[in-house]
């Protein structure tokens, strides 16, 4: 590694390079469109927290508030710029213009073909289903992988020793230039560790819900149907009994022999869920992760800048509260 030059960031960037990463994924030739559709959708959630901030008061969302108002020409045109693009596809594959490696030719491909399995009976997904489709996914990937990218980055400043076991392994996997493939990425052993113990410590999805569709007993409680229990990961995570004593400690080596071995009570590490609704986006999550971080640690060292303030903030998201300020130095190889 030759010589540094020094660079300041006041802040890490937001989802957008998370929006370009989605956006070509689930829309490929459209992606233009599809990063708009990202970008309200961002616009969409900070109004809904702001407003849920309000939302004591009886009806608060139907009132004409100038927030409420601006929610719903969001919504209004998040399903207008779909519907063009999904139009504009569904012309083009019937003109046999179109490919179907990303997620809209994925959906509208499978949709066809089951329309045609089925003789017309209506078997297919509709337009409407599509659409909903496309929105899950872009919601779902809206924040997450960004604030872990983000919390990844704070962490490594925080135990420079891992940051530098981190970016040894990523010089030696996957070489100095050149775009990390496949491959190179799942050979990323301590990379893997060092985003488990994020997605422990710091879970972006602090909980998740279900609720009893019929009467049921679980762990010697007896629940009626319509009962909505929750399942706090951030907590499980942080359990003394299932982690040691160090839960609370950065210790990426307790995943070193996989997820299995790396509590006393397997399974206890689920950031993505667990079970038939788990996270369908995990694999492209962590991929996303390996990929942004290995381009990180090959072109800068980091440390936090002293305008940073740990102060994790459990809204939506568990995001840090005041930004993540850190300090960048270019690596020259
Ligand atoms: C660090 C990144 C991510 C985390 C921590 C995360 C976490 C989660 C969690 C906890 C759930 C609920 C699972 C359950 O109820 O058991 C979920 C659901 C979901 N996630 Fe993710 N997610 C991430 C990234 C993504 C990405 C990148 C995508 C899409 C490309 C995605 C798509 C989805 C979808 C569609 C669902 C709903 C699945 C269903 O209800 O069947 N997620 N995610």
């Amino acid at each position: 590694m030759g010589q540094a030059q020094e660079d300041h960031q006041p802040c890490l960037p937001s989802g957008e390079a998370q929006g370009d990463v989605i956006s070509r994924a689930a829309f490929g030739s459209s992606y233009l469109e599809g990063r708009r559709v990202f970008q309200l959708q961002g616009e969409q959630l900070e109004l809904f927290l702001l407003a849920m901030t309000k939302m004591h008061i009886p009806g608060y969302l139907l009132l004409p508030t100038k927030v409420n108002r601006r929610m719903k020409q969001i919504a209004a045109e998040i399903e207008r710029v779909l519907k063009g693009i999904v139009a504009k596809r569904e012309n083009a594959m019937r003109a046999g213009e179109a490919t179907s490696d990303d997620l809209l030719g994925v959906l509208l491909e499978s949709n066809m073909a089951h329309c045609r399995d089925s003789k017309g009976a209506g078997m297919g997904i509709t337009t409407d289903d599509v659409i909903g489709e496309c929105k899950l996914f872009y919601f779902a990937d809206a924040e997450t992988t960004s604030v872990l990218l983000t919390w990844t980055m704070i962490l490594l400043c925080m135990h420079p020793e891992w940051q530098d076991r981190a970016r040894e392994e990523v010089l030696r996997v996957l070489g100095p230039t050149g775009t990390p493939d496949h491959d190179g990425l799942s050979r990323l052993k301590v990379v893997t560790m060092v985003l488990y113990e994020v997605l422990r410590l710091y879970t972006p999805v602090m909980a998740i819900h279900r609720e009893t569709y019929k009467p049921m007993e679980l762990g010697g409680v007896r629940y009626p149907a319509g009962v909505v229990l929750m399942l706090p990961l951030l907590c499980v995570h942080h359990d003394k009994e299932v982690w040691g004593a160090d839960a609370d400690k950065f210790r990426p080596e307790r995943f070193s022999e996989g997820i299995s071995k790396a509590s006393a009570d397997a399974p206890a590490f689920f950031p993505f869920g667990w079970g038939p609704r788990v996270c369908i986006g995990q694999n492209f999550a962590l991929l996303e992760a390996k990929m942004g971080l290995a381009i990180i640690l090959r072109r800068f060292s980091f440390q936090l800048s002293p305008a940073y303030m740990h102060a994790p903030f459990p809204v939506g998201m568990l995001q840090p509260q005041h930004g993540a300020q850190l300090r960048l130095k270019t690596l020259i190889h």
